[in-house]
């Protein structure tokens, strides 16, 4: 049997100490697949991923669980251990510097020309907006920027929230293409949490469904009865 790239068990976010805005959540990523987290507003989709890279010092958050890399679990996980052992967060709302362009942005990153070049191919637009300032850069065309920005650093798995925010679905179905292609073309292992229901099931492999901070549905997308747990979970009007 393959193993998983990622794996996360039992885990637990909380805020405040309050009551648990993720319980029991759990995961295995499969290398090269696309696994997509679908939950309403305040499901638990944004604290899962800080759950599982440890971005929750700023928001008074913790977590606990068992997080393993390549089938070994990793000691006192946290933002930078994560990202040395490859796993990078696209966080939601685009981390990006809007008064720097395209390309000085994509410089600070990295000072290999290949590496740019090679960003470069992948998204066109970003090619022909690179002397462009980021502010002023369509919302769709922000999000590629934010996501080259973390593909830079070449990790194995990607975890991605709410890509969609804010966007036109024409936006959206092009972005989740470049999700299905980074996971296809660059074998890259891909968890991303989102709203848009259409577009998200039309390029994924695994689904996992979420509500009130717990999985009510996970599993490849052939063996749910997806319709079914999406009226019940995100209701039809939502769809
Ligand atoms: N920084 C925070 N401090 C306190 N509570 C928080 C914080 N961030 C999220 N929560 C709470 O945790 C729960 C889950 O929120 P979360 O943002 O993870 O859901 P989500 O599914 O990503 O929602 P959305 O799609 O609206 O981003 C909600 O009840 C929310 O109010």
């Amino acid at each position: 049997m393959t193993q998983p790239l990622l794996s996360v068990r039992d885990l637990v976010v909380s805020y405040d100490g309050g009551l648990p805005a993720v319980s029991n959540y759990r995961v295995d990523l499969l290398p090269g697949t696309l696994t997509v987290i679908l939950g309403r507003n305040g499901a638990g989709k944004t604290s899962t991923l800080r759950g599982i890279t440890g971005f929750l010092a700023h928001e008074a958050g913790t977590a606990r669980g068992t997080i393993s890399v390549r089938g070994e679990v990793v000691r006192r996980p946290g933002p930078l251990r994560l990202s040395k052992l490859g796993v990078g967060l696209v966080a939601e709302r685009d981390k990006v510097f809007v008064n720097m362009t395209v390309q000085d942005q994509l410089r600070l990153v990295t000072s290999r020309r290949p590496d740019v070049e090679e960003i470069f191919e992948f998204f066109p637009r970003l090619r022909e907006r690179r002397a462009v300032r980021a502010g002023l850069l369509s919302g769709g065309e922000r999000q590629m920027l934010a996501t080259a920005l973390v593909l830079l650093r070449k990790p194995s798995v990607l975890l991605v929230d709410e890509l969609s925010l804010g966007l036109a679905p024409g936006v959206v179905r092009e972005l989740m293409g470049h999700l299905r292609r980074l996971a296809d073309e660059r074998g890259l292992t891909i968890l991303a949490a989102d709203q848009a229901v259409h577009a998200s099931l039309h390029v994924a492999d695994e689904v996992q469904v979420m509500d009130s901070g717990s999985l009510v549905a996970s599993g490849p997308l052939d063996s749910l009865d997806i319709d079914a747990v999406l009226d019940a979970y995100l209701g039809r009007h939502e769809r």
